[in-house]
């Protein structure tokens, strides 16, 4: 196919969204920074750019990106031409694809923004995406179809068979809004009533005890309840995780990939801020936010430590004292593709098997930490059994009988989660988005022999 010819070679400005966008879709595939980092990044300091439009045009990255294939197969057809597979690593080196996605990719709800800034390119677009809705798209590729990678459609029939189809679809819806309540400060029942007297549509999640669900897109921070620190956003499978994990009052926990400390502060609640727990991370940097956030949650007995790597030195004074450890790996990320769609076009099979080989190398050192008779758990919110089954299953074998495997249900069970049965395969748990409205997560849980 010959290459598109438009080229974002102007300084973007209000009058030129569509090269903005074009050159936002680029740079989020060369996955140096997220695109909503770089959406900020774009629109920081004076701009012309009206909130409206910056809206419009994050929703437009953000549907290019669900559906890549289908707007790459698109533009080739405009052009009377059969597509060549899609290579991300052209659009990062030839703009012009960038331009040609960025224009089939807006969305009707988005062109009157884009009308209010350039008349003449909206009228282009609309006049474009007519065109492109007359080519029949009958005999269309599966990742057309699906909005997903040839080799992950593989990977994921290979687990779920036909679902592959409804997992697809549930993929591309956007993620609702989950919130947890803090324990410490409030119960349940109390916060959804504040909510609904609101007039949110809030809801308690079908599984996790202290999860409510809100639509998309509901503005939080004007909130009584978020600002006293009453509520935390985390998706009922994260939430499902910290249960599994079981932290009690007085107990010494650790949060091995800590991050920004979203499961680290379900665990805290959990422990009803007594005893200890350590937030470990490589990267001090996604640390610097949880003494604040611990702060707002009424936790204060979070000690963040960043680590060199995950055998450092600083460590030892710590290997088998722990009563729990979670070991909340880095992972593809591909359970999140409702809220991150271009982890989809970052990873490929190499990637996965470098990732799998980290978890195996993190998780033995995290299980260095745990006491005698406690508790380990390894989660992803990946949906690949290279990044879950497989490196749970290396880890017992290598383990030779020291870690036991442990029965998710039944804990999640004492945790006082509702129908714990539907949530788990073979032993672990296993949330999938198209079943369980979660993001896609894995956990595995073992006890240390004593
Ligand atoms: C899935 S994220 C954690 C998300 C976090 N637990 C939360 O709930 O918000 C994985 C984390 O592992 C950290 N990480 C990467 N390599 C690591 C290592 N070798 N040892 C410990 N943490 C590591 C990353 O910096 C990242 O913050």
């Amino acid at each position: 196919m010959t290459r598109p010819t438009r080229a974002p070679a102007r300084r973007p400005t209000a009058a030129a969204p569509l090269t903005l966008a074009a050159r936002l879709l680029q740079e989020t595939l060369r996955f140096q920074q997220p695109p909503d980092a770089l959406l900020a990044e774009a629109f920081r300091g004076p701009q012309r750019v009206g909130a409206r439009l910056r809206h419009a045009m994050g929703d437009a990255l953000y549907a290019a990106l669900r559906d890549l294939p289908r707007w790459h197969w698109l533009a080739a057809a405009l052009q009377g031409q059969a597509a060549a597979p899609l290579d991300v690593a052209r659009y990062r080196t030839q703009p012009g694809w960038c331009d040609a996605v960025m224009r089939l990719a807006w969305p009707a709800a988005a062109l009157p923004a884009l009308a209010d800034a350039d008349a003449a390119a909206a009228a282009e677009v609309e006049a474009l995406q007519a065109r492109a809705a007359g080519v029949p798209l009958a005999d269309t590729p599966e990742a057309v179809r699906l909005g997903l990678p040839d080799w992950l459609i593989d990977r994921l029939r290979d687990q779920v068979g036909a679902e592959v189809e409804a997992l697809a679809a549930a993929l591309r819806q956007p993620a609702p809004l989950d919130l947890r309540v803090n324990a410490l400060r409030a119960k349940r029942s109390a916060v959804l009533a504040e909510l609904q007297a609101a007039g949110l549509p809030a809801a308690a999640t079908p599984h996790a005890p202290w999860g409510i669900r809100l639509p998309a897109r509901v503005p939080l921070q004007g909130l009584e309840a978020y600002a006293r620190g009453a509520i935390e956003v985390q998706d009922e499978g994260s939430q499902l995780i910290a249960a599994l994990v079981g932290a009690r009052r007085g107990e010494t926990v650790a949060d091995f990939c800590a991050g920004a400390g979203g499961k680290t502060l379900a665990l805290g609640a959990d422990m009803r801020d007594s005893g200890r727990l350590y937030a470990l991370d490589t990267v001090a940097r996604r640390l610097q936010a949880l003494p604040a956030r611990a702060q707002r949650a009424g936790l204060t007995q979070v000690h963040p430590m960043a680590l060199a790597h995950e055998r450092d030195e600083r460590l030892q004074r710590l290997a088998g004292k722990i009563d729990r450890v979670l070991v909340d790996a880095p992972c593809t990320g591909l359970g999140t593709l409702r809220r991150h769609p271009q982890l989809m076009w970052r990873h490929h099979p190499d990637s996965v098997a470098e990732l799998a080989a980290l978890q195996q190398r993190i998780l033995a050192a995290a299980a260095a930490l745990v006491r005698p008779g406690g508790r380990l758990v390894y989660a992803t919110c990946s949906l690949l059994v290279e990044e879950n089954e497989h490196v749970a299953q290396a880890f017992t074998a290598a383990m030779r009988g020291d870690f036991v495997p442990l029965d998710a249900p039944t804990l999640l069970a004492e945790a006082r989660v509702t129908a714990p049965q539907a949530l788990v395969t073979d032993g672990y748990l296993r949330l999938w988005p198209h079943r369980h409205g979660t993001d896609g997560f894995f956990a595995a849980a073992w006890q240390r022999r004593a």
